[in-house]
Parts: structure tokens; sequence; C-alpha cells
């Protein structure tokens, strides 16, 4: 720490939950126009930091914590979000907290509206003023122009793709007078490559305006790329604090857990698959900001097939259209027979099964134990895990066999937990998407859906999250369903990748194709188009509409 009076210190903090100490004395100044890295491995202690920071209600409600924090070196103790809102702190948080049914504008402006007075309030005063809609649209799209990024500040939140929404939180921050210090927890996780790349070009702006930027983030590329420094939490302890430019990609893993880290898992070769097991055919999906219109596809018994694509192209309409969560329609034969579409019951009771890219929104019970998480969708569908007394007169869970299965699970995925009775809310971002991915194992379904499967989680995590999808699929016999914006995830376990395109499929690939074929079919160039070869397209390729 220097001697100058920094923006932000951190001195000491410290923080338990009931006991279990998960902050354990970090410090680190913080100054005007700075980037700093927070990194560190799912459950290190990032969030519950910026928490503290931020005044969260959850912080006071468990204790407390202890340390100081300085702003302009003077102590600072925030009791709430809003005391750290009016000393300049803005935060955008893992999970969004926007209004859906509020438009960009309206979102941006909340709390923060803009009256204008009228013949009304002159004659019963300020509080008839009305909304000054055109100097709110103004500042609003101020904000939006600001992070040098197109979005239609009309727009419904519940009508936007996820990439909109993000872009449309970070334009709240900034639209603060008064922000100097911004806390960024993972704001590209969201987002497609291109999207990130505007994300953190808009977040350098913002620095050298004279903004201080914490940001959090598992892509440490962009740690390398945009930080100033680069702070590392292990297990709750700041392990090191260096320039950036004195850093690589390999060295901050290293530094995160505390050992080598192996990314570089592959597929294995010479693998053979049955027949289709799923055959979709002209499949359309009404789900806000996913356009699919005209999918066509198969895959086969025992193959890990791969969707990818720009964002809102419909990669993920996919298997939410498929799984009845959104409107949808087309013909979809699942193990030689017609699945219906509408209603979500179905497709599990058929032996489909799907971990959402949504896993607040679907994917969790968040005040329910992890076996009850766990276990809550084979009870419902499978009605396992129940016991039966008089011959079927009296049912009661069997709480044992819960907890069995949740004790595995957590072992499997290395899920970071006091145990399986704590409240799926408690994990850390990283583990709850862990705690979905054992959700769906647990039905045992003949094909798994997986969106997004790596969001969120930590460099390694997300070869432990990889490998065990390879293991289902070897031992179980399980047919994968793949769905990342991640390209090179998509490639080092796929069997064949397709990529989505304006809502079809513009060409299915083997993973060892070149990332300009890739780069072509993102684009949404067709082989037919491009007169390339297709190698891993089978009967459907080329089908147009
Ligand atoms: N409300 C809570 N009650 C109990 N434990 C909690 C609570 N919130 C967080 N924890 C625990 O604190 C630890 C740190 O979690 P935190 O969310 O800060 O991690 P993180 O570094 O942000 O991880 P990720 O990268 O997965 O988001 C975890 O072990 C988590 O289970």
């Amino acid at each position: 720490m220097s001697n100058e009076t920094p923006l932000l210190r951190l001195e000491g903090v410290t923080k338990d939950f009931s006991g279990t100490v998960v902050l354990e004395n970090v410090s680190f100044d913080l100054a005007a126009g700075e980037i700093l890295g927070l990194v560190g491995e799912n459950g290190a202690g990032k969030t519950t930091l910026m928490s503290i920071l931020f005044g969260m209600p959850v912080i006071r409600e468990t204790g407390g914590y202890g340390g100081k924090i300085l702003v302009d070196g003077k102590e600072v103790s925030f009791s709430s979000p809003f005391d750290a809102l009016d000393a300049g702190i803005g935060m955008v948080h893992q999970e969004f907290s926007l209004i859906p049914g509020f438009t960009a504008v309206e979102n941006i402006m909340l709390n923060r509206e803009i009256s204008k007075p009228g013949i009304i309030s002159d004659v019963f005063g300020p509080r008839m003023r009305t909304l000054d809609r055109k100097t709110m649209k103004d500042r609003a799209q101020s904000a939006i122009s600001r992070l040098g990024i197109e979005i239609d500040p009309e727009m419904k939140i519940s009508e936007m793709p996820i990439g909109h929404k993000q872009f449309t939180e970070i334009a709240r921050e900034i639209d603060r007078e008064r922000v100097r210090i911004l806390v960024l927890d993972e704001p590209t996780a969201v987002l497609t490559e291109s999207e990130a790349e505007i994300l953190l070009a808009a977040v350098k702006k913002l620095a050298q305006t004279g903004i201080a930027v914490i940001f959090i983030s598992h892509r440490l590329h962009e740690i390398v790329n945009i930080c100033d420094r680069v702070l590392t939490l292990r297990d709750g302890k700041s392990v090191r604090d260096i320039p950036a430019s004195q850093t690589t990609i390999e060295d901050i893993a290293v530094s995160m857990v505390g050992r080598e880290v192996n990314t570089a898992a592959r597929r294995e070769a010479g693998r053979s698959f049955g027949e289709p097991i799923l055959s979709v055919d002209r499949l359309w999906v009404d789900m806000p900001g996913e356009i699919v219109r005209n999918a066509s596809f198969e895959v086969r018994q025992g193959e890990i097939f791969g969707i990818g694509g720009l964002a809102g192209q419909g990669k993920i309409g996919i298997p939410n259209g498929i799984m009845s969560l959104y409107p949808a329609g087309g013909s979809v034969m699942f193990k030689g027979k017609p699945l219906p579409l509408g209603n979500p019951r179905v497709p599990l009771l058929e032996g489909l099964a799907f971990v959402s890219e949504d896993r607040r929104g679907v994917g969790l019970l968040l005040d329910e134990t992890l076996e009850w998480n766990i276990a809550f969708t084979a009870m419902q569908t499978q009605g396992r895990f129940l016991k039966s007394w008089l011959g079927g007169l009296f049912t009661q869970r069997d709480e044992k066999a819960m907890k069995e299965l949740a004790d595995e699970y957590i072992k499997m995925l290395e899920i970071k937990c006091t145990g399986s009775f704590q409240a799926a809310k408690e994990l850390s971002g990283g583990n709850q998407q862990k705690v979905c991915l054992a959700k769906a194992f647990c039905l045992g379904p003949d094909l798994l859906f997986v969106s997004e499967p790596t969001r969120g989680i930590d460099i390694g995590a997300k070869s432990i999250v990889l490998d065990v999808l390879r293991r289902v699929n070897r031992d179980q016999g399980t047919t994968i369903v793949m769905v990342s914006s991640e390209l090179e995830e998509l490639r080092s376990i796929c069997d064949r990748v397709a990529i989505v395109s304006n809502g079809e499929i513009a060409g299915i690939l083997d993973p060892e194709s070149s990332q300009a074929d890739f780069a072509l079919y993102m684009a949404g160039i067709r082989h037919e188009q491009s007169g390339k070869e297709n190698p891993g397209n089978t009967a459907l390729e080329g089908r147009t509409p």
C-alpha cells in the first residue's frame, strides 16, 4: 500500500457465516481510474467481499464483518446499498436486478425519474409534476452510448436478449452522477465474445474518465487485457496483489488454485454412436431475445452434440423449446416417437433432462437445502426418494437416500459447501451451477441438454464439470446436447458441433474443423454459399427452408 490516500482502502476485512470463516484479513487499495481484477476459485470469497463493500443486507443479517473500509481516507460503514450509492459506489451483481416489465429507460432511471412542471402541478404543487419522458430517454440513451453499444431504450427488459440486459444494468450504474467506484461481478459471463469485447472497451473508457473499477471475472484473458492490477483470493485470503503487466493467465490460474491447472482436456478419439435418438425438424420457438424458426438436426445415441452460435441467434432457444419451457412448434422425434410440445412435464417423463442457463430463474429452489434441490425433480417425475407404508396409503420422504445421493454428487462435482443441509442460496454462484448439474444427473436421463454448463465456473472447476459430463456420457450412456457460447469448450468435448445462425442450423462441423469454418457459419454463411465441405453433417445437411 502506498502513502498517498487512495480512493478506496480495505484493511484487514474478515467475515464468517455462522463460524465458518470465508474472508480472513483481506486488504487492498484502489486509486481513481484504476481497474483492479479480483480473481479466485468458486467460493473463494469474491462476492462476499464485494457485498461487504456495497452494504448488502445479508452481511448485517449474518453478524456483520471485521476490519475497515476507508473512502478518501475516512472510515465508512454502510448499513445498506443506499449508503454505498451515496458514497459513489455502484455495483453490477452476478444476477440481474432489473424489472422485467419495465423498459430500458425506466430501469436505468429507476428512483432517479425526472419530472417536469405542468398546469396541474402549478396549482396543486410539485407532487403533481409529470415524468419528463423525453429527458429521461435522452439521459438513458447517453448512458447506453457511453458503453458504445446499441440498445432500443424503449424495449421491455423481458423482451431483451440476455446480453442487452447486462448492458442495461451497467448503463444504470454509470448514469448515477456521483459514481466513482464501480464493481462489476462477472459482467461478461452472459455475453458472447464480441459483446464481451465491447464491454471491456467500455470499462476501459470509464476508467479513463477517473472511475475506479473492481472487475471480477473467471475469463482470465479479460483480466490480463484490461486490468491494471490483479488481486487473487484463495480460501478467503488475499494471496497475491500484483500489476497485471507482471503476470500471465497461467500464472493467475496457479495463484488461484495453488497448483498447476490442466485446461487442455480433449475429447476421446474413435468413438462410435447408435441410431438417431433425437430428430428435430423445422423447430420454431417463441422465446424473448432468441430466434428459432427453422432448426433441423439429428443427434445420435451416445453422442455429445454441441450447439454454438452468437447471442440471440437461437442456440439457447432450441433446448428451451424442446423442453416446452417456451411456446414451440415443428416436429421433434425422441427415441423413435413424436415428442409433444407444450407441457414441460412430458419431456421429463420421456427421459429428457435440462440444465438451464438460467440457474436462479428455473434451476434452483434457493431457500431449500442441497439434498432437496438435487432430489426434487426425480421425486416429482419419477416418484423416487419416497417410502410407502400400508400398501401405499402413506408416503414419506426417504431422507437417508436423499442425503446419500447429495453427498455422492457433492464429492463427484467437488461442490464447496458446509454439507448437504446447506441452503442453495448460501452457495457461491459457481457452486450453485454444479448443484443444477447434479439435479439433472440424478434423473438418469437418456438425453441431457446442458445450456452454458460452465458459465461462472472457475478455471479449475471447468475441467471437473466437463470431465463429469464425459463420464456420465461414457459410463451411463447418456446422450448429451451441450449449448455454449464458448466455442473452444464445445470443441474440446463434443463429437460434432452445430452452429446456429438466424434461428437455423447454419452447419454442423467436426470439432477439428478450422476456426475460419466456425466463423463462417457463425456469420450465417451456409456451406452451400461458402462452397466448403461440411464433414460433420449428416442426412439433414443443407436442408433449407
Ligand atoms: N449467505 C450465506 N450464508 C452462508 N454461507 C455463505 C453465504 N454467502 C456465501 N457463503 C459462503 O461464502 C463462501 C464464499 O462465497 P462467495 O459467493 O463470496 O464466493 P465467490 O468467490 O464469489 O465464488 P463464485 O466465483 O462461485 O461466485 C462460500 O463458501 C459460500 O458458500
